[in-house]
């Protein structure tokens, strides 16, 4: 039966210096289920998953992890519970992967706060999930934009988290490796994880989310499957007009293009 790890109950949220505004929103967040935050530019996407993930405060409504509500939660507590991958990770330290990786334990760390065997082992199981073992020794800093994301994929693994919040995690990612996350995120999932996943990749959304969130101006517009959301008519009311929708020609799912002449200079007069 799947369990809701993550609910948001009528969040909203106002940045200080901005009128724009995110109007309330309830979703929740289940074991077993992939959901795909999907939506123009600026529609809050990641605004949404920072509250999810208590980076950020709602103004009203008020949001519950694993039963309790996440204002009463202490950061260590909730590190153990979820995961949150942010759209840019910045660091100008110059760590080794391997310490990166290690740096996920942090919260769970007994005794004298040293990483124990179980530690080590764990960290190891995260590169190798993750296909970075091979950067083990390398500077952070110095890895390339894709290989940098597996690694802070890698280091939020290494929490154990129930609950993983993940935003863009592939935009750098070339279609192969992306495949190869998305095929790890149904992985944990089919083992109790619940995952939310920020993207603008409509199609691996459609290939391998269970659950579509539609935002639109601040707002979620639509939620369900990606058969009942990847259509022209769903999509246009976020994205506008200029929308193809075909069947894959595999699997058993819909793709989206854009379409030729409404989609600017290459397509026009086609
Ligand atoms: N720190 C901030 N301070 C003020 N306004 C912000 C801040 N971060 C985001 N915004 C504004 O909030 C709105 C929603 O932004 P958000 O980043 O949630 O959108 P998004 O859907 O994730 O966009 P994108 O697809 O471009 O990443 C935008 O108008 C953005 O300019």
């Amino acid at each position: 039966m799947t369990q809701e790890l993550l609910t948001l109950h009528n969040a909203t949220y106002q940045y200080p210096d901005n009128p724009w505004r995110l109007e309330p929103c309830s979703l929740a967040f289940k074991s077993g289920e992939v959901k795909a935050v999907i939506g123009p530019n600026g529609s809050g996407k990641s605004t949404l998953l920072k509250l999810a993930a208590h980076v950020i405060k709602p103004g009203s409504g008020k949001v519950v992890l694993d039963g309790r509500e996440m204002k009463s939660i202490s950061n260590r507590e909730r590190a153990r519970v979820l995961g949150y991958l942010p759209q840019h990770v910045r660091t100008h330290l110059d760590y080794t992967v391997g310490e990166v990786v290690s740096m996920g334990r942090f919260a769970r760390l007994r005794g004298a706060g040293f990483l124990d065997s179980n530690d080590l082992a764990i960290v190891e199981n995260c590169l190798e999930q993750t296909r970075t073992t091979h950067l083990k020794d390398r500077s952070f800093t110095n890895l390339s934009g894709g290989e940098r994301q597996r690694v802070v994929l890698a280091s939020v693994l290494a929490q154990e988290p129930r609950v993983l919040l993940l935003d863009e995690p592939t935009s750098a990612m070339d279609m192969h490796h992306e495949v190869s996350f998305f095929q790890l995120l149904d992985q944990l999932v089919k083992g109790g994880m619940a995952v939310g996943v920020v993207t603008h990749d409509l199609n691996i959304a459609s290939v391998f989310a269970h659950t579509l969130t539609l935002m639109r101006d601040g707002a979620i517009v639509q939620e369900g499957s990606p058969r009942r959301i990847i259509t022209p008519e769903v999509l246009s009311e976020a994205y506008g007009p200029g929308i193809e929708v075909m069947q894959h020609p595999t699997l058993d799912v819909p793709v989206v293009f854009p379409a030729p002449g409404l989609t600017g200079e290459k397509g026009e007069g086609r």
